[in-house]
């Protein structure tokens, strides 16, 4: 591991299912970067985010987690890491509170430390009226964000996120957003997927169009117009324009 060494090398990334679902995928992250993975369904986003966090083994490729070979040495990739996913597992019996104090616990940090900071994450997300209440009661949009911050409870380098605003209301997804962009502020990193192409627009330092299983086009999306000869376009019609995709009536 280097200082300078990206957050995230993926090269020649491979994964096949009935059909290849990752098709030799390069991408590199910059450490302090927020990139946004944007594609259809089915391009291959969450296959390649599941690898990346340790939980699918690649058929073939590299992943290096700030220069850490993730397939060689997955613990020490993984302690630098958060992996958010689309459909989040918490235990309903616990309030969000014990439920971090739990999580901080099997990442070895003492509870003294992690109950402030799980206190001002949870606070951060909006359920400072929560926290002593069960997670059973929880909407899904509730439960999101409490997986959130069970996440973010060791202070990861590098978070990657699927889909993290799906279903949240207004409110909800600004907390997010905005939690998100501080993690970036300082100095973290963040990956994510997302339907919501203005987020990414707006949101993201870089951004990743996938289809296929394979990184179509990235960049800025000054970059981006440039690579395709449009200059005030928006980020939805270049999207349709690179994966050709009709848009919807
Ligand atoms: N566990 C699995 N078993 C079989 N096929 C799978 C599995 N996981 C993904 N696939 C297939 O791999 C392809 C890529 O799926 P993936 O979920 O990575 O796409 P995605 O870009 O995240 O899509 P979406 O935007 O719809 O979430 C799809 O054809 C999907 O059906």
């Amino acid at each position: 591991m280097t200082s300078d060494s990206p957050a995230l090398a993926v090269r020649g990334l491979a994964k096949r299912f009935e059909r290849p679902a990752v098709d030799g995928l390069d991408l590199v992250v910059r450490a302090g970067e927020f990139y946004a993975l944007v594609g259809p369904n089915g391009a291959g986003k969450t296959t390649t985010l599941r690898m990346v966090a340790g939980l699918l083994r690649p058929d073939a490729g590299e992943i290096a987690i700030f220069g850490i070979d993730a397939l060689r040495e997955p613990i020490a990739a993984k302690q630098m890491m958060a992996w958010v996913s689309d459909e989040p597992m918490i235990y309903d019996k616990l309030t969000p509170l014990e439920y971090l104090e739990f999580v901080a616990g099997l990442w070895g940090i003492d509870p003294a430390a992690s109950g402030e900071a799980a206190r001002e994450l949870l606070v951060s997300l909006g359920l400072e009226g929560h926290l002593h209440e069960r997670c059973e009661g929880f909407s899904k949009g509730m439960r999101q964000k409490v997986a959130l911050a069970g996440a973010l409870i060791h202070d990861p380098r590098l978070i990657i996120l699927d889909e993290p605003l799906t279903g949240l209301d207004a409110v909800s997804a600004r907390h997010v957003k905005g939690l998100l962009a501080e993690r970036v502020r300082r100095g973290g990193t963040v990956i994510m997927t997302t339907h919501i192409l203005e987020v990414a627009e707006r949101m993201a330092d870089r951004i990743g169009v996938i289809a296929a299983g394979r990184v179509l086009a990235e960049g800025t999306l000054a970059e981006l117009r440039q690579q395709n000869g449009r200059t005030d376009t928006s980020l939805e019609e270049l999207f349709i324009a690179l994966v050709d995709v009709e848009p919807a009536a």
